[in-house]
């Protein structure tokens, strides 16, 4: 018998979240310090700064998109572009979802043609995420090389997708359910697993 897709998480608010219940697994200054580490990363892979282009992914991939590019401004001294993709239209598991308006796209005035695109996110759970914005993106433009960057890898994934930075691979089970919050957008700066 097939594996069950990953349960769906309660419908959410686009307001400001509070702390989750759980054990926190990263705090403010561990993911300063993932951040810094997957900053450097992209740039060592790309070999600077040069074409790159980076995507947020709404909700909470878009702040981390920006805080990458703060840091490789500071490292490198080069304002890396940075948008961010709604995927909503684009999941294959629409039905199952929690009903959420569109969120935003906005590409960079540059466009994403030949460009390196980082995509970002917050969590690597099924993988269906990131299809839906492969998907998303081939109606946008045509880049050189599309890469992947998340704050957490939670394992189980349904597709042959793997992210190539990632700020911190955390095993769990299917059961669990791994929450961030970001001060961008929440009342508080962590990820929690329950
Ligand atoms: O790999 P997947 O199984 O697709 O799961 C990962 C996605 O799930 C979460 O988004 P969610 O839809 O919960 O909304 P959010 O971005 O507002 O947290 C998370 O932010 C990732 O985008
Ligand atoms: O536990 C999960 C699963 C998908 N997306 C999340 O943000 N957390």
């Amino acid at each position: 018998m097939s594996e069950q897709p990953p349960s769906s998480p309660a419908p959410q608010s686009d307001g400001p979240a509070g702390e989750p219940e759980g054990r926190v697994v990263l705090d403010d200054r561990d993911i300063a310090r993932a951040l810094t580490r997957i900053s450097h990363e992209i740039l060592e892979r790309n070999k600077g700064a040069a074409d790159l282009v980076l995507l947020g992914i709404p909700s909470r991939g878009v702040p981390l998109a920006r805080r990458v590019a703060e840091r490789i401004a500071a490292v490198e001294g080069v304002e890396v572009p940075v948008g961010s993709l709604d995927i909503t239209m684009y999941r294959d598991d629409l039905r199952k979802h929690p009903a959420r308006g569109p969120q935003h796209t906005e590409i960079p005035a540059g466009g994403i043609d030949g460009r390196t695109v980082v995509l970002v996110d917050d969590v690597l759970y099924s993988g269906r995420t990131v299809r839906a914005a492969l998907d998303a993106m081939n109606d946008i433009g045509r880049p050189d090389v599309v890469r992947l960057a998340v704050l957490v890898d939670r394992g189980h994934r349904d597709l042959p997708i793997r992210a190539d930075h990632v700020g911190k691979n955390l095993p769990s089970a299917r059961t669990e359910r791994v929450a961030v919050r970001l001060a961008e957008l929440d009342d508080v700066e962590g990820v929690w697993i329950s």
